[in-house]
């Protein structure tokens, strides 16, 4: 079976603990059978027997035996059980350290593509919740079934050896048990498998609201945000009330079938006891271990749920554990080299999902250009720069780096060689100084400070309650949009790769800055090619050459000269920023 030879793999390293701890779960509920045993003689030796008076005198030493052997018993069960659960709990934890670092090794490693289809709320339900039933299932649902089943052959065994007719009428019973069990479990598992999905939306709509409270607050969508939230919560309840009260429908037949265990052996063990054929001392042992029988029949349907669950958590778990990313490290054992930076797309085509976004793009960048790529939203800047470091592959063409495919290039190598401020700022919850020397944590800090000058954030973070150590990112000292872009700049600037690719990364500071920064650019201490993103055209002017993309297709290639000259897009664009004159385009058609 899959879910077990899975587990099998996973508890390497835990084994010996494991097979030890189901080891004394086997010998510790073997041993239930030693006290019904043990009273069993005492009743026919020392209380229902015809000689019990004499007994009781004669064989006084007998008594006190069995009685302290019960004592003992009970001791050495005790014992079994504290040390059985340690070793369960011992494996099942390491198990679940070891998994979930392999899980989220996993996770690191996949795409971008991956990404795009994952939630975050489903992938952490998974690191989470779904990770602890597996845990719950390796130290306690196993344990149940191993401690029931033995406990139940083991009554068995000895019911056998007491009375075999007896033992036959009590487990008469057993086919009718086994067809409800069977029709719940197979009625109950995509009540789970449905009460696994819900809790998923449950926590993305959580993980999302939570991410986009200032959105929220500034549209003042609380309610509506409430009220989506209690929609999934009450789908949730919904779905796990259904799943839970589903057991009902079967309880009562099961309740029934283990109670008549008692009747049948009051009516038949009563019978035998008359005839003579079993003794009262054996009628009491089979009294006092019909739990053993009739237990697991009732217990049946919680450990059915529990396995409905541990298979709808252990599916899920297994879409990471298994999942492989399209663009993968071959991890092979070269020195990484510097590249020069020379870039070419060679006749690129890209899709998401099917849907063409670029077409058919060719153009080279030589090692130490500036280029600079302007185009309307949506036209497919981004998608043009994540094709270099390899976030996604291209879906036709290459795109090259020194003159080879990059996709036959190392992938730590190549990313190595890029330095990449993304549109999307994230800030990690650290100290401005982490934060800047993020990808090179070696950096040291007069090398922060002049990255963050070059970035213009130096001015901005001297001025902060703690300058480099305050705490900024999630947790930390709210900053502005432009604030985050600079040290996000800094951040891409400082790790002096011959790559360095800006997304956008100055649409949010004042124009002066801006200059600044464009003054930085250009004295880098470090040879670089620079591919950056802007819509303003202080930004491109003096780029090296500019590219104009409409819809996934390069319109435009020139020097800013040349690009006037041209009176396209790009022309239009300079007139429109530059107030006034784009007024007087506008009239003038
Ligand atoms: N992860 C994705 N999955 C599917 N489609 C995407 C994805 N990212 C972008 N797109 C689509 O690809 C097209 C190009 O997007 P891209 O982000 O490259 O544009 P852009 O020119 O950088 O836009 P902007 O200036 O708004 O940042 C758009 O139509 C967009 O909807």
């Amino acid at each position: 079976m899959f879910e077990i030879k899975w587990l099998w793999q996973n508890l390497q390293g835990n084994r010996t603990r494991y097979i030890l701890a189901l080891c004394l779960s086997v010998i510790g509920s073997s041993l239930t059978i030693a006290n019904p045993y043990l009273g069993q003689r005492i009743i026919d030796t020392f209380i229902a027997g015809d000689d019990a008076r004499q007994n009781l005198i004669d064989q006084r030493g007998l008594l006190i035996a069995l009685c302290l052997g019960m004592i003992g018993f009970s001791l050495l069960r005790t014992g079994l059980a504290y040390l059985t659960t340690m070793q369960y709990e011992r494996s099942s934890q390491n198990t679940l350290y070891n998994v979930r670092i392999y899980l989220y090794n996993k996770i690191q490693g996949q795409d971008m593509e991956y990404y795009d289809h994952n939630r975050t709320g489903d992938l952490m339900t998974k690191m989470t919740g779904d990770l602890e039933m597996v845990r719950h299932s390796m130290a306690w649902i196993i344990k149940t079934i191993i401690e029931s089943l033995t406990i139940f052959v083991a009554a068995l065994i000895y019911f056998f050896s007491i009375d075999a007719v007896l033992t036959l009428w009590l487990l008469i019973l057993a086919p009718p048990v086994f067809v409800v069990a069977f029709l719940f479990a197979k009625r109950v598992r995509p009540m789970y498998i449905d009460l696994r999905e819900r809790l998923s939306q449950l926590n993305s709509t959580t993980q999302e609201n939570i991410a986009a409270n200032r959105v929220i607050k500034a549209f003042a969508r609380e309610e509506f945000e409430i009220e989506k939230f209690t929609a999934k919560n009450a789908n949730f309840s919904k779905a796990n009330k259904t799943a839970a009260l589903v057991w009902l429908d079967y309880f009562p037949y099961l309740e029934t079938f283990a109670q008549a265990f008692n009747v049948i052996l009051m009516i038949a063990g009563g019978y035998l006891v008359i005839k003579g054929r079993i003794t009262f001392g054996e009628y009491a042992a089979f009294s006092s271990l019909i739990w053993a029988v009739s237990n697991p029949m009732r217990n049946i349907g919680i450990i059915i749920n529990d396995i409905q669950r541990f298979f709808a958590s252990l599916a899920k778990i297994v879409e990471i554990y298994y999942a492989k990313p399209g663009i993968v490290n071959e991890h092979r054992a070269v020195e990484k080299r510097r590249y020069d930076g020379n870039i070419r797309f060679d006749h690129v085509s890209f899709k998401y999902d099917g849907t063409t976004v670029l077409h058919d793009v060719s153009f080279s960048v030589q090692a130490g250009e500036t280029i600079a790529i302007m185009g309307s939203t949506g036209s497919g800047k981004t998608t043009i720069v994540n094709l270099i470091p390899r976030f996604y592959d291209v879906s036709e063409g290459r795109v090259l780096i020194d003159g080879v495919d990059v996709r036959e290039l190392e992938l730590d190598e190549l990313r190595g060689n890029i330095g990449i401020a993304t549109q999307d700022v994230l800030l990690f919850s650290d100290t401005i100084d982490g934060n800047i020397a993020y990808g090179d944590p070696e950096l040291p800090e007069e090398e922060t400070v002049r990255y963050a000058e070059l970035a213009a954030a130096h001015d901005f973070i001297r001025k902060m309650p703690d300058g480099y150590d305050t705490i900024v990112g999630e947790r930390g000292v709210g900053l502005s949009g432009g604030q985050k872009q600079r040290i996000a700049l800094a951040r891409a600037m400082a790790v002096r790769r011959p790559i360095l690719i800006l997304d956008d990364t100055t649409s949010a500071v004042d124009l002066e800055t801006e200059t600044h920064i464009q003054q930085s650019l250009r004295s880098l201490d470090h040879d670089c090619t620079k591919i950056i993103i802007a819509q303003r055209v202080s930004t491109t002017a003096k780029a090296d050459r500019i590219l104009i993309l409409d819809n996934g297709r390069i319109i435009e290639e020139g020097t800013h000269a040349e690009l006037l000259a041209k009176r396209g897009y790009y022309y239009d664009v300079f007139m429109l920023q530059n107030e006034g004159l784009g007024r007087q385009v506008a009239v003038s058609g």
